[in-house]
C-alpha cells in the first residue's frame, strides 16, 4: 500500500467548498499575565454554525479576536479559508464578516450613509436598500446612528457584517439586547447565509439561541473547551429526571437499577441515564400494586443543565 502525504495548505484563502472553512488548533491567547485561552481546537465547515458558550470571562471573545485577525495567538494556529487571519489579513478580510461585541460606528452618519460607506469598502456588496430592509431598518435609514436604540444599532452592526456575503462569519453575542422578534430576524438572516454555504462561529449567553442555530457547540471554562458536541449530545452528558408523588400508604419504592433517588417519598425524584428501562420498571411496580404515580414526569436533561454543570468554577485542571 502506498501512503500519500496530504497536499500542503495553500498560502491564501482557498476558493473551493471542500474541507473546513475554519481550523483552530491548540489556540492560546494571553493578555499580559492573563492566559485567556489555554489550548482550544475546533473546526467549522461551510454551511455549519459553531457556537462557543461559556460564562463571562471564559475566553470566548479572546479566541474570536484571533479568528477575526485582530490579535495574535500566543500559541497554536488559526486558519480561515486556509490562511492566517492576521498574517494574511488582506487576503482573508474580503471573505470574513465580523460582528464585534460592541461596535464603534461614527455616530454622526445616518444609517444609510453608514451602510453605503461600508459597502464602498467591499468587493461585492449587496444592495444597501435590500440589506436595510432585511433587518427592518428601512424606516430608520435617514436617522443618525446615535439616535438608534440599542437593538436597532445591533441590527445595523449585523447588516455591515453580512453586507459582503462573507464565506466565514464571526458573531460575538449577535442578539444581546435584542427583543424576541428582532432576535428571530437575526436567526433568519444567519440561517440564510448558512444555507448559501457560509461557515458561522458565534458566541452567545442565550442557550436557546445555540440550540436554535448551532450544529455544534463547545462550552468554554477558564480558557479551555470542557464539553463539545451537538446540543443533544451535550445535554445527554447529564442524567434524566423522573418525578412523581406516591399516594399515602404506598409500599416502599423498589430498588430501581440505574436510578439514583434524589428525593424520597412521598414526592419522589430519581435521576437516571437509562430513562426507558427505569420507567418500565417503575410503571410495572406501580401497576402490580395498583398505584397511580401522581403527576408523573420524565424529562431528558437540557442543554442548560449540562451547561450549568460544567460552565462555572475555576480552571478545571
Ligand atoms: N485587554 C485585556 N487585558 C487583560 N485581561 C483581559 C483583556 N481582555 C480580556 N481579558 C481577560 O481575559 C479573560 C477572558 O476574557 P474574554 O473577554 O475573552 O471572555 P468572554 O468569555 O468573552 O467573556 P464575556 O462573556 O463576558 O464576553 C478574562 O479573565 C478577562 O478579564
Amino acid at each position: 500500500m502506498q501512503l500519500t502525504r496530504p497536499a500542503p495548505a495553500p498560502a491564501g484563502p482557498t476558493t473551493g467548498q471542500a474541507g473546513p472553512a475554519v481550523v483552530v488548533t491548540d489556540l492560546r491567547r494571553r493578555h499580559g499575565d492573563v492566559e485567556a485561552v489555554r489550548g482550544i481546537s475546533f473546526e467549522v465547515h461551510p454551511g455549519e454554525v459553531f457556537a462557543l458558550l461559556g460564562v463571562n470571562g471564559a475566553g470566548k471573545t479572546s479566541a474570536l479576536e484571533v479568528l477575526e485577525g485582530l490579535a495574535p495567538a500566543a500559541g497554536g494556529t488559526v486558519r480561515v479559508l486556509g490562511a492566517d487571519p492576521l498574517a494574511d489579513r488582506a487576503a482573508v478580510r474580503p471573505h470574513l464578516g465580523v460582528l464585534l461585541q460592541s461596535s464603534g460606528l461614527p455616530s454622526d452618519l445616518t444609517v444609510r450613509e453608514t451602510v453605503a460607506l461600508w459597502a464602498a469598502t467591499l468587493t461585492a456588496p449587496r444592495s444597501v436598500e435590500e440589506a436595510l430592509a432585511q433587518v427592518g431598518l428601512t424606516d430608520r435609514a435617514g436617522l443618525r446612528v446615535r439616535s438608534l436604540s440599542g437593538g436597532e444599532r445591533r441590527r445595523l452592526d449585523l447588516t455591515l457584517a453580512l453586507l459582503g456575503s462573507p464565506r466565514v462569519i464571526v458573531l460575538d453575542e449577535p442578539t444581546t439586547g435584542l427583543d424576541p422578534e428582532s432576535r428571530r430576524t437575526v436567526w433568519t438572516l444567519v440561517r440564510q447565509r448558512v444555507a448559501d454555504g457560509a461557515a458561522v462561529v458565534l458566541t452567545t449567553h442565550h442557550l436557546e439561541e445555540a440550540e436554535e442555530l448551532a450544529d455544534r457547540i463547545a462550552v468554554m471554562r477558564a480558557g479551555r473547551i470542557v464539553l463539545s458536541g451537538t446540543a443533544a449530545e451535550i445535554a445527554a452528558t447529564q442524567p434524566a429526571t423522573v418525578r412523581f408523588t406516591l399516594p399515602a400508604g404506598a409500599p416502599p419504592l423498589p430498588d430501581v437499577p440505574g436510578a439514583t433517588v434524589v428525593s424520597a417519598a412521598p414526592r419522589v425524584e430519581l435521576h437516571t441515564r437509562a430513562l426507558q428501562p427505569v420507567l418500565v420498571r417503575l410503571l410495572a411496580w406501580a401497576d402490580a400494586h395498583g398505584l397511580v404515580l401522581g403527576g408523573l414526569q420524565a424529562r431528558a436533561a437540557s442543554l442548560e443543565q449540562a451547561f450549568l454543570a460544567v460552565a462555572d468554577g475555576a480552571d478545571p485542571s
